[in-house]
């Protein structure tokens, strides 16, 4: 029996009123619910027709799992779904915000502050095709990124997960970011119509909406005290290149705006978001933020329920209460408490992202794409990406005949120092592998530590000494066998609120290794963080200093340009202040004392 829901020759929105007509409540809620990897089982996949499974930050089907055992979990999961009386195929999430981070021997790419200060936009587009296939190598359709916050305090804990301060470029990011990952929208194509282009795209997710990088003092999930004209001129805009260029859906912030939460926000959710600007893929929630908006979380789940899918919210991440919420939503349908045309509404954009994407043709993940997880010319472009993220900062001191960089290849001996010179895990940062990230080198497989890229690049007769926390005592005994020392400090992994910071100091003892090395050897200070840091007490220690962001697994890019191989072209993303009294100080403010302005960078010609 023909069944036009099944016809890929048929318009979408007929497919998708056509399978909305034959759905039954439970069915329509379950598409609504998305749960965590953990314990998405088929017997609950099958039972509570789930629309779409996550993997939370670090959740992985098993340490150091392969492509094809990430294939293997969701093709099971998805066999389950095709199992159900509708076979409509669930849609599977993970942040893949720096390349496919989770995923052990993918590409890790810098991190979106790196990227901003690279200002190349066809860059960045590529590396979100790199990123869509390494994805669909493990068999996933769908990424939670990019996210488009505009950070406006370095205070903030994701501050690195923002290209800028700056809402233009964090615009023009966001353009080529969306397209890279779901494909260039074909012409004509109508603003705010969700696009995937094919399987070998994922479907993206523009986050958090809206303000979530504008809270007070920078403190995660906090309010946003705004004007509605200061939203909209900052933080919104990037919102507006996500929805013309297609993407599939949006998260919610889970900070307030002006005391009132994102997730319960229906004006700008539903009337700005929906009905001003036309987007018509779906809205997500953040994990458990529908239980959060609470406090103590939970609180009143059945009416936190009510409010934020009243609010416009289409689906809901839901990782273990599933059962509680599906039970809760039916009973507010049936009781008329929510209105089925809210639900309808709902229901319609998920399964239009769904068809769009070819997820009724195209199920399930292809093992022909496994070769192209962490494939060399992903990490080729990381590596380009890591050279034009660096940003100079200081090249020689007062009176120096000649700049400190690029160093010599063909030095007699020099010294590496520091606890960010020889750690993948310190160089990638937060959402690698886990949630947090982690220090040391057993955490990401292939990865190249800025340690391993300067003795790749120097001459065979050249000695590298690799000392992390040098004693100044011995250093002074040797300090004279050394042409110079590359020194590498900076912050630990960290992720969301772990990494709200109120006094943004160089973690120890980066500083005492920096005026011990750089106080008897000529020196270059590598910054590895994921934001600027209080470095004035120390640059006249140095004779050169590099923001080198968080590079990810290709060290190798660091060292192209220490050496001159590249000329150095990485400009500021952000404001670079003297003092934390000073935040939030952005560019365009009218006070704006910085230690070095926004788009300030030292440019040098390869050697
Ligand atoms: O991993 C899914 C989402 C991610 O896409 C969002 O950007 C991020 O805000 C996010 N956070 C969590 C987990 N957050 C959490 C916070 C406190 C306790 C437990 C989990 C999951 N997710």
């Amino acid at each position: 029996e023909y069944v036009k829901y099944k016809d890929p020759k048929q318009p979408i929105n007929e497919r998708v009123q056509d399978l909305l007509s034959r759905m039954t409540l439970e069915e329509k809620i379950g598409q609504m619910s998305q749960i965590e990897r953990a314990n998405a089982t088929t017997e609950v996949i099958e039972k509570y027709f789930v629309g779409s499974v996550l993997s939370g930050g670090g959740s992985v089907p098993a340490e150091k799992a392969t492509a094809s055992v990430w294939q293997k979990m969701i093709t099971a999961m998805q066999k389950a779904a095709l199992k159900t009386r509708l076979g409509i195929p669930i849609i599977y999430g993970i942040d893949a915000v720096h390349g496919n981070n989770n995923v052990y021997n993918a590409t890790i790419f810098p991190h979106n502050i790196g990227l901003g200060a690279t200002r190349d936009p066809t860059l960045v587009k590529r590396i979100g095709e790199a990123t869509a296939h390494e994805a669909r190598a493990t068999g996933i359709p769908y990424t939670f990124a990019p996210c488009v916050a505009v950070c406006r305090d370095p205070r903030w804990g994701r501050c690195y997960e923002s290209y800028s301060e700056d809402t233009r470029l964090v615009q023009l990011m966001t353009s080529n970011m969306v397209t890279g990952l779901q494909g260039d929208v074909p012409a004509k194509h109508p603003k705010g119509v969700p696009f995937v282009g094919g399987s070998k795209k994922v479907a993206g997710c523009a986050k958090h909406f809206v303000g979530d990088g504008g809270t007070q003092r920078g403190i995660n999930e906090n309010n946003t005290v705004l004007s509605f004209h200061d939203l909209m001129r900052i933080h919104m805009p990037p919102y507006d290149n996500a929805v013309i260029k297609g993407i599939s859906t949006v998260m919610i912030s889970y900070s307030s705006f002006n005391g009132v939460k994102m997730h319960e926000n229906k004006n700008l959710i539903t009337d700005t978001l929906k009905n001003k600007m036309n987007f018509r893929g779906f809205v997500i929630t953040d994990w458990q933020a529908v239980d959060r908006i609470t406090n103590p979380p939970h609180q009143h789940y059945y009416h936190s329920i009510q409010e934020t899918i009243h609010a416009g919210i289409d689906m809901v991440m839901i990782p273990y209460d599933y059962p509680e919420f599906v039970a809760d939503l039916v009973k507010q349908v049936k009781q008329g408490q929510i209105r089925l045309d809210r639900v309808n509404d709902a229901v319609s954009r998920i399964l239009r992202v769904k068809f769009t994407m070819g997820l009724f043709e195209d199920p399930l993940p292809d093992p022909r794409l496994h070769k192209e997880l962490g494939a060399q010319e992903h990490r080729a472009i990381a590596r380009e990406a890591v050279r034009k993220s660096l940003v100079l900062l200081k090249n020689g001191k007062k009176g120096d005949k000649q700049a400190m960089l690029p160093l010599s290849k063909k030095a007699k001996k020099i010294l590496v120092a520091g606890s960010h010179a020889h750690d993948l895990g310190n160089q990638c940062g937060g959402w690698t592998i886990k949630w947090q990230g982690e220090s040391g080198n057993n955490l990401t497989g292939v990865g190249t530590t800025i340690l391993e890229a300067i003795k790749k690049a120097v001459s065979k007769n050249t000695t590298v000494d690799f000392v992390e926390r040098p004693d100044k005592d011995d250093l002074a005994k040797s300090a004279g066998d050394y042409e110079y020392a590359v020194v590498a400090v900076g912050e630990p992994p960290y992720a969301e609120t772990a990494g709200d910071n109120q006094n943004l100091t160089i973690p120890a003892p980066g500083p005492e290794v920096i005026k011990d090395v750089c106080g008897l050897v000529k020196c270059v200070v590598l910054l590895v963080s994921g934001r600027p840091l209080v470095v004035q007490p120390y640059v006249d220690y140095m004779d050169a200093l590099v923001a080198a962001w968080l590079p990810g697994t290709e060290g190798q890019g660091v060292s192209d340009v220490l050496f001159g191989d590249y000329g150095f072209t990485g400009k500021l993303p952000r404001t670079w202040f003297k003092t934390v009294d000073q935040l939030p100080m952005n560019y365009g403010d009218k006070r704006y004392d910085p230690l070095f302005p926004f788009g300030y960078g030292i440019t040098t010609k390869a050697a």
